[in-house]
């Protein structure tokens, strides 16, 4: 009899959770790349996901879905040439409340300071549904800097009921800031399951290994070390970038390193890298390359030059150094732990601070955002919250204006979790 009525109230759980799925909005190459594992982690708890493509990064996220094997169930097609962040913003705003009350969700989940985690993130408070931050607490300094995505992060986090902050850091700025401590939850980053389980990939499959050889001849070839270098940064536009990519010329021409580039597509970076860079020798631009390729490069390369926040992450995972081209970071772990360096964006210090890290042994893989679990953490404390958070109110239908039904209530906090 007890076993009965156990059963019956899995079976009410698991309908509602069916009825009622996790919506995951995501936008950019990098959101994909950090979600991928969490709905992997939700769909292996039977938690129903509906994951909804934005456009931001029209051809580069959806790509890197594919990769982890995973597709959006719906894809808005937001971008155009020339769309500004308000832009983006506003068309989330006037087009995820049709989706809100075509599919229920019971939560809105967005990641990290993207245009379109901002945008959904206030659409789903508009809509006065519950929302998850993954990548919570990350701050740079100061409240536009970067812009615009420091706003985005600063703005999400009094929105989010449920906050998945990577390191303890980050959970403490969330405090800072006024958030109830039951709501943040130290998870780790999910970016580091997302290299870790690509890393383990190829180290498993030899002929991805091999037809990554082909691609890339020129690193096998003697030479100087080969550096890793990225840079697309709104904020290091202009001439920031004039002053990296002299760095680069100026470290490839002096004999002491040699530079693999993966070109951003964004037309300001991608015209003056070319411009500035396309002939320079000991220099090779290539394309966007896809995660798997991008983690292969990590490891064939001695040091990493970025301004990317991803990168910052990954590389001490895989045991190579950072050096940050930009003037403040919101991820000071690495720093801390000798495995990235803050260097600006003059070329005379970039110069200088890449001899200075070639002339430093070996690092050994390190782990300042997390140990590859995080989904697992994330994923564990949305099914609690599932269970626990009464839909006391279902969505509600706006016809003509005009608003009936139900709502989904704010859910209730659930407990702060490390393990
Ligand atoms: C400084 C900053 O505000 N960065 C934000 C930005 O990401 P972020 O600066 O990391 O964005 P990038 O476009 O550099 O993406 C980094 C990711 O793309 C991968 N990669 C890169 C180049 C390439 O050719 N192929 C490839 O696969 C990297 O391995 C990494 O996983 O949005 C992220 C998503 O919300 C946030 O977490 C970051 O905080």
């Amino acid at each position: 009899m007890a076993g009965l009525v156990q059963s019956k109230g899995r079976l009410k759980a698991s309908l509602l959770l069916a009825q009622a799925p996790v919506m995951l909005v995501f936008g950019t190459r990098p959101e994909a790349i950090k979600l991928a594992p969490v709905v992997t982690a939700l769909r292996s708890r039977a938690i129903p996901t509906l994951i909804v493509a934005t456009g931001q990064h029209p051809h580069l996220a959806p790509a890197m879905l594919q990769q982890a094997g995973l597709q959006a169930d719906i894809d808005l097609g937001l971008h155009r040439p020339g769309i500004t962040p308000p832009d983006l913003v506003g068309a989330l705003v006037a087009h995820l409340p049709t989706l809100f009350r075509q599919h229920a969700p019971r939560l809105t989940l967005v990641q990290g300071d993207t245009t379109s985690a901002f945008g959904a993130a206030l659409a789903a408070t508009y809509a006065q549904l519950p929302l998850a931050h993954v990548e919570a607490g990350l701050r740079a300094g100061h409240p536009t800097d970067p812009f615009p995505e420091e706003m985005h992060r600063r703005l999400i986090a009094p929105l989010a009921c449920l906050h998945f902050a990577p390191t303890a850091s980050a959970a403490a700025a969330l405090r800072a800031e006024g958030i109830p401590a039951g709501r943040i939850h130290v998870t780790g980053n999910s970016g580091i399951d997302a290299v870790l389980a690509t890393s383990a990939m190829l180290a498993g499959q030899a002929a991805l290994a091999a037809d990554l050889r082909a691609r890339f001849p020129l690193l096998a070839t003697p030479g100087p070390p080969w550096l890793l270098a990225t840079v697309h940064r709104r904020e290091n536009q202009g001439e920031r970038l004039s002053s990296i990519l002299a760095a680069f010329a100026a470290l490839a021409r002096g004999g002491g390193a040699r530079l693999i580039v993966p070109v951003h597509p964004t037309p300001a970076v991608q015209q003056r890298t070319t411009a500035l860079l396309g002939h320079v020798p000991g220099i090779l631009l290539c394309a966007p390359q896809d995660h798997a390729a991008l983690v292969w490069l990590i490891g064939q390369t001695a040091l990493v030059l970025t301004d990317s926040g991803g990168l910052q992450e990954e590389a001490p995972a895989l045991g190579r150094r950072v050096l940050i081209l930009r003037e403040a970071t919101e991820r000071p772990e690495g720093v801390d732990m000798g495995a990235a360096q803050l260097v600006g964006t003059d070329t005379h210090a970039i110069i200088r601070a890449v001899h200075a890290a070639l002339a430093l042994p070996p690092l050994d893989p390190c782990f300042p955002y997390g140990d590859g679990r995080a989904s697992h953490r994330i994923a564990a404390v949305i099914e609690r919250w599932l269970h626990r958070a009464q839909p006391t109110r279902a969505p509600r239908p706006v016809i003509n204006g005009r608003k009936s039904g139900k709502l989904v209530a704010m859910g209730a906090a659930s407990s702060t979790m490390t393990g």
